[in-house]
C-alpha cells in the first residue's frame, strides 16, 4: 500500500519560469553553521509548545539541512503526521534556506507539497532545501524530505515560490517590536541583509 516511487514528480517544469541562478549573499552563513531558529515565536522553529522544533544546518553547494522530529502532538491520522503540519515543515525549511543563504526578506506567495509515503509519530524527517533560481523579486526553492536518515526514502517533495519584500511588510502587516528584537541580534544587522527588492 505505501510503496510509492521516489521518482514521482509533477510534470510541470520547476522553476515554471526563466530564472538566474541564486547568489549566496556574501554574508551568508557557511557549510556547517548550525541556524539559530529565526524568532523564538516561530511555530516551525522556535519554542512554542508542540511546534516542530526544527533545526537546520548549512550544507555544501547551496543545501540547507533541516529536522522535524514528528511528535504524537503533530498528528492527523491516529499515528501519522498530519499533513499541514509536514506542509508546514516545508514552509520553514525553505524560508529558512532562503531567507539565510540569500538574505533576502522574503515571504511565501505559493507552497506546493506531494506526500509519497506516510510519515509515522517517531520518525524524524530530514529536509534538504535549495534555492533553484530567482527571477527579480521572485524566489524558487525546493525540498526533500527523507524519512528518518538524510538518505532514507523521500516520503515528502515541496516546491516554493517566495516573494521579495521590502522591511516595511513586516512593520505594516507585522509585529514592529518582534522585527526590532530580530535585527538586533548580532549576525542579522540590517546592514547584512539585502532589503531593497
Ligand atoms: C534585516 C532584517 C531582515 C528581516 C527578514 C525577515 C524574515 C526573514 C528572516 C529569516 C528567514 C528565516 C526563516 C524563515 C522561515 C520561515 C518562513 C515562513 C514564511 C512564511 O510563512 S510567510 C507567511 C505566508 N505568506 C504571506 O503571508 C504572504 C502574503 N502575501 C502577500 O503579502 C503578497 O501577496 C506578496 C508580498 C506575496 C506579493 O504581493 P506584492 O503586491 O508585493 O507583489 P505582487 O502581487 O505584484 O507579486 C509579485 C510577483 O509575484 C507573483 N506572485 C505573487 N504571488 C504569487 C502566487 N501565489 N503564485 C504565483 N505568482 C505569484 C506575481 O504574479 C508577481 O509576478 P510578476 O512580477 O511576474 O508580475
Amino acid at each position: 500500500m505505501s510503496g510509492v516511487s521516489d521518482n514521482r514528480r509533477p510534470a510541470n517544469p520547476w522553476p515554471p519560469v526563466q530564472t538566474e541562478q541564486p547568489e549566496i549573499h556574501p554574508k551568508a552563513p557557511g557549510p556547517g553553521t548550525k541556524l539559530q531558529m529565526h524568532y523564538a515565536e516561530c511555530f516551525g522553529c522556535g519554542e512554542v509548545d508542540n511546534g516542530l522544533h526544527m533545526r537546520s544546518t548549512v550544507g555544501e553547494a547551496g543545501v540547507v539541512f533541516s529536522k522535524f522530529p514528528v511528535t504524537r502532538a503533530h498528528q492527523g491520522a491516529p499515528g501519522l503526521a498530519h499533513g499541514g503540519l509536514l506542509a508546514c515543515a516545508f514552509d520553514e525549511a525553505l524560508g529558512s534556506t532562503v531567507g539565510n543563504l540569500l538574505r533576502r526578506p522574503a515571504v511565501t506567495g505559493k507552497l506546493e507539497t506531494d506526500f509519497l509515503r506516510p510519515v509515522p509519530v517517531g520518525t524524524t524527517l530530514f529536509i534538504a532545501a535549495r534555492v533553484d533560481g530567482v527571477a527579480g523579486r521572485k524566489i524558487y526553492a525546493s525540498a526533500d524530505g527523507h524519512l528518518d536518515s538524510a538518505d532514507g526514502p523521500v516520503a515528502v517533495r515541496a516546491r516554493g515560490l517566495f516573494i521579495q519584500v521590502g522591511l516595511e511588510h513586516f512593520t505594516t502587516h507585522g509585529d514592529p517590536e518582534a522585527l526590532q528584537k530580530f535585527t538586533q541580534q548580532p549576525t542579522r544587522r540590517a546592514e547584512d541583509w539585502d532589503i531593497n527588492p
